[in-house]
């Protein structure tokens, strides 16, 4: 008999996902490696930055009392007692009207107060004239002003970027706890599918899913390993499917979902684990992608259409993935833009178009021919346009709600 499947709305199987995920384990990692890992531990700041009040420019340290009442009819002069670079420390103490030479990031002398810059000189035989005053504390850089020592810096669940990495390697975070990477395994389903090497023929077509979701899970760093094509076999898919969900976090197979007499998806899925969180969703396309977890691991189902799967990997996969590398923020971005053409067609189910986002105009239109099976406007695409359900066509000029993929470098500098 067939079952009937009720559709749920986008959002609420998105939180399905992500209320069942848990990020996974910690563990310690060299700094250098942290790369795209996500932050497991707070980082705090071990010492004041600047550790010590310093000059932020090449120039002379003085005391700004010294400097009263310069003028350019009346420079004071002054004597150079001392010459330091970054990295060294005078000895000296000032008094009255001496100096030190003094260069960027070096510490300030005892008894100096300001930092006068070698463009703001004259040279003399012993030092150098200015011809203004200078106030307690101009051109210092102080010591803590940009953090104190014990502070927290950065919070567990930060992406670590290569900003983050400087701030380790200044706080000597040389080892750091991450939450280590869910491990994804690919299993394209259809007896249809040939690998790129095999010859086409009649009734087969290549298999495009499997590759474009290892690229999906290789851009976010994640190891994926790929179990190539299965035919449409109930026991070849359910042994094929089992043996991956005991080794992998996540796995993800592409096709068979639907109500076809060879979509074995959805049977394995129940047979498979305790929980399957949906298994039809008020979307196109990819309405009938399915998800099921169990303890912390998860199936995903996406459909095998082209244009559906990739849908259904950034919109249900990619969160979850998120989650399990502990981030914080986990969901799509969204903006709004404008659209630059007219798309007539009605959308009884939210829509999902991949599309063109020009984001110096916040301007967007389909990037291509967009049926569910469509492949080519995924490579042309940088965004999706989303229609919400129960609308009728939209013209030119109307706002819509973009969900954002990557932003290409722009042609120029705007300034
Ligand atoms: N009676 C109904 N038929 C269909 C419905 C429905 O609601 N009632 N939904 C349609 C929609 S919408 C979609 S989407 C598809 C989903 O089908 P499946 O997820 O079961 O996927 P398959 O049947 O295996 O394949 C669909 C399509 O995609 C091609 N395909 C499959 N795998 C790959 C791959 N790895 N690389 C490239 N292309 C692939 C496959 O050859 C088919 O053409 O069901 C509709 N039918
Ligand atoms: O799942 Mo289909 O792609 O909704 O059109
Ligand atoms: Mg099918």
């Amino acid at each position: 008999m067939l079952e009937k499947r009720t559709p749920i709305p986008v959002s609420e199987a998105i939180e399905k996902c992500i209320k069942n995920a848990k990020e996974k384990e910690v563990k310690d990692i060299n700094y250098l490696d942290s790369l795209n890992y996500v932050l497991a531990e707070d980082i705090i700041a071990t010492y004041d930055i600047p550790m010590f009040n310093k000059s932020p420019y090449d120039g002379f340290a003085i005391r700004s009392e010294a400097s009263a009442g310069a003028s350019g009819d009346n420079r004071v002069a002054f004597n150079v007692v001392d010459h330091i670079g970054a990295g060294s420390v005078s000895e000296k103490s000032l008094k009255n009207n001496e100096a030190v030479r003094i260069m960027t990031g070096a510490e300030i002398p005892a008894g100096a107060d300001a930092v006068v810059m070698l463009e703001q000189t004259v040279a003399t035989e012993d030092g150098f004239t200015l011809r203004k005053p200078f106030t307690s504390g101009e051109n210092i850089s102080f010591q803590g002003e940009e953090c104190k020592k014990g502070d927290t810096i950065l919070k567990r669940g930060t992406f670590i970027n290569a900003g983050v990495i400087a701030v380790l390697a200044t706080f000597s975070y040389a080892t750091v706890k991450v939450y280590q990477k869910p491990s994804v395994a690919i299993i394209a389903t259809g007896s249809e599918l040939i690998d790129i090497d095999e010859e086409l023929l009649p009734g087969k077509i290549r298999n495009s899913n499997g590759p474009m979701i290892m690229g999906l899970c290789k851009e976010m760093n994640i190891e994926v390993l790929n179990y190539h094509v299965k035919a449409d076999d109930y026991e070849t898919l359910f042994n094929a499917v089992r043996n991956a969900y005991q080794n992998h976090d996540i796995v993800i197979t592409t096709g068979g979902v639907s109500v076809g007499d060879f979509d074995y998806m959805p049977q394995i899925y129940k047979d498979l684990t305790t929980d399957v969180l949906f298994n039809k969703i008020a979307m196109r396309p990819g309405s009938v992608t399915t998800v099921a977890v169990k303890e912390n691991k998860f199936l995903f189902g996406l459909s095998g259409n082209p244009s559906a799967c990739y849908t259904g990997f950034e919109l249900y996969t990619r969160p979850v993935i998120r989650v399990m590398l502990g981030e914080r923020e986990v969901y799509p971005t969204f903006v709004k833009a404008k659209l630059s053409e007219d798309f007539t067609k009605a959308n009884p189910f939210t829509r999902f178009i991949r599309a063109d986002l020009d984001y110096r105009t916040m301007t967007v239109k389909p990037s291509g021919f967009n049926k569910s099976n469509a492949v080519i406007a995924i490579a042309t695409s940088n965004s999706m346009i989303i229609l919400p359900g129960g609308t009728r066509g939209f013209v030119a000029g109307d706002t819509v709600d973009v969900l954002v993929n990557r932003l290409s470098p722009s042609d120029g500098v705007p300034w």
